[in-house]
């Protein structure tokens, strides 16, 4: 049936010659089983976006459905890990012979997550935006993960004028008396007592990776634990009354501008040795309609740009 039609692709002139550096297909509605290390297999919806260059300069065009029949097997067929994604790529430039030999995949989703509470022992669903960008370039395979993670930072200005301010409340309403223990713990449990609190704000941290070109299976719970317990105050799921005091706790022991939220994640970053990596925190400020932002890269040649 099919060789009886005009293939417009293969046959019809370029209107003008010449090399593409990508062309493919964007918003891909692709459903699959995502696989990472220590996590159960999990189906999830992604978005996909598929590219091969176009490097025959008289070429009308590639073949987009068999980059689209190439992911539906991705989806419909494997589950979706390190060397599959390898696969679909080869199957990429292989099935565009003497047409391309680079070729992308990238994969948009939410990956839901079991997070336990902070001390209650209870459990809930938290999503984290994801993405994977996987390339063949001339033969040499890339990774690279995006990954945001959610936290609360407060401020560490704010903190100090607050306890100024606490101090002021407690000199003023004890001048000249001498402290009985009882009413001064009582005072302090009360609004009079914490006069000021200081504003905290949800922050968030958009991390890139780029992991090594030979690995099997995907981390990412290891690098969204690495970044949480790094940050220390993650946004929650599930919360009861100690689990809130426990965050208030540790949002007092952890102040942060972002440039300190900035400086942490750079240093686990550089501790896990990845190839490079590239990060913006982002504060939204609750003190301000404007946000406050911190961007790092690795700094190496033909890198991450800040
Ligand atoms: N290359 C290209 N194809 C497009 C574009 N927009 C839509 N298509 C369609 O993508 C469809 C698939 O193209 P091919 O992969 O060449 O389809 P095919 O000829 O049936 O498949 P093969 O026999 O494997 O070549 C065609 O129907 C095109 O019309 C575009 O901008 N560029």
């Amino acid at each position: 049936m099919q060789s009886n039609m005009p293939d417009i692709a293969d046959t019809a002139p370029a209107l003008q010659s010449g090399k593409l550096d990508w062309v493919g297909m964007a918003d891909i509605e692709l459903p699959f089983i995502f696989e990472s290390r220590d996590l159960a297999a999990i189906n999830v919806n992604a978005k996909a976006r598929a590219f091969v260059n176009l490097h025959k300069e008289d070429a009308k065009g590639i073949h987009m459905s068999r980059l689209f029949l190439a992911l539906d097997t991705l989806s419909t067929e494997q589950q979706v890990n390190p060397l599959t994604i390898a696969q679909a790529l080869d199957t990429f430039i292989s099935s565009h012979e003497g047409l391309s030999d680079q070729a992308k995949i990238e994969f948009k989703f939410e990956l839901p997550l079991r997070r336990k509470s902070l001390l209650s022992g209870k459990a809930g669903w938290k999503s984290y935006p994801l993405t994977i960008e996987a390339k063949i370039d001339r033969g040499v395979l890339s990774f690279e993960l995006s990954l945001d993670v959610t936290y609360s930072s407060t401020c560490p200005c704010s903190a100090a004028l607050a306890r100024q301010l606490i101090q002021q409340a407690f000199a003023e309403k004890f001048s000249g008396q001498t402290l009985n223990h009882e009413h001064v713990l009582n005072w302090l449990g009360s609004t009079d007592g914490i006069v000021a609190t200081p504003h905290s704000q949800r922050s968030i941290a958009n991390v890139k990776v780029k992991l090594a070109s030979n690995i099997t299976e995907f981390d990412i719970l290891s690098l969204i634990d690495t970044l949480e317990g790094e940050l220390k105050t993650p946004v929650q799921a599930a919360v009861k009354r100690e689990d809130e005091q426990e965050f208030a706790r540790l949002n007092g022991q952890n102040l942060m501008f972002c440039e300190d939220a900035a400086r942490k994640i750079k240093a686990v970053l550089e501790d896990a040795q990845y190839a490079d990596y590239w990060l913006q925190i982002n504060h939204y400020e609750s003190l301000h309609a404007h946000d406050a932002v911190a961007i790092a890269v690795k700094g190496i040649d033909g890198g991450y740009q800040p």
